[in-house]
């Protein structure tokens, strides 16, 4: 019989420190958690499809006065994300426990998660961080396109039903992932 496996779904916006949060995760937990990145799918775009409305397009506006960079996902994007979710779900199928970070825009997508992810236990996570603590991360890493995290700020947990909420500002990697797995003794 397959084992029963756990999947950990981070939710945020970008510079949160998902993948840190989830990297140190891994260090922590002795289950084996694979950690499964939202950004590695869009790697699978082709490169012509990054700023293509068929792919993955960045469109510059403004935002209470602030410049944005809005996210807009084509066709090509929108399949991709949907294959992302079924092979999570199909990991997660023959017993392997994940950590999944995800962007999502729409409440919609945690609900298809749990849908798909009905024989497993699923702990839906959210993580924050107050605007400018976003704002800096994303100046000081360099290469994310400024604004990104101002336009999904009000988007990302719009209608969102966590299992648990954690502010990473002041905390690290580290102590998230910790927080992560007292929360659900993993
Ligand atoms: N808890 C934290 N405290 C301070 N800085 C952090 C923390 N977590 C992450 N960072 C820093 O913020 C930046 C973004 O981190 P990370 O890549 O983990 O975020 P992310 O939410 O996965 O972003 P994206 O969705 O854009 O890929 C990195 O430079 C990282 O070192």
């Amino acid at each position: 019989m397959v084992r029963r496996s756990c999947v950990v779904i981070l939710n945020g916006v970008g510079s949160v420190g998902k993948s840190s949060a989830a990297r140190a995760f891994q260090e922590l937990t002795e289950r084996p958690f694979l950690h499964v990145a939202m950004d590695d799918f869009i790697g699978m775009l082709p490169p012509r499809l990054l700023g293509h409305p068929d792919g993955l397009a960045f469109v510059p506006e403004i935002a209470d006065g602030y410049p944005a960079m809005a996210i807009r996902g084509g066709p090509v994007m929108g399949r991709l994300m949907h294959g992302m979710r079924h092979a999570v779900a199909a990991l997660a199928g023959q017993g392997n426990d994940l950590i999944v970070d995800d962007v999502m825009l729409d409440a919609a997508d945690a609900r298809a998660y749990r849908a798909l992810l009905a024989g497993c236990d699923v702990r839906l996570v959210g993580l924050f961080a107050p605007l400018e603590v976003l704002e800096e991360r994303e100046r000081a890493r360099g290469d994310r396109a400024i604004g990104l995290a101002r336009w999904q700020y009000g988007r990302v947990h719009r209608n969102m039903d966590y299992d648990l909420e954690l502010d990473t500002a002041g905390m690290t990697p580290v102590q998230v992932a910790q927080g992560i797995r007292d929360a659900f003794a993993l």
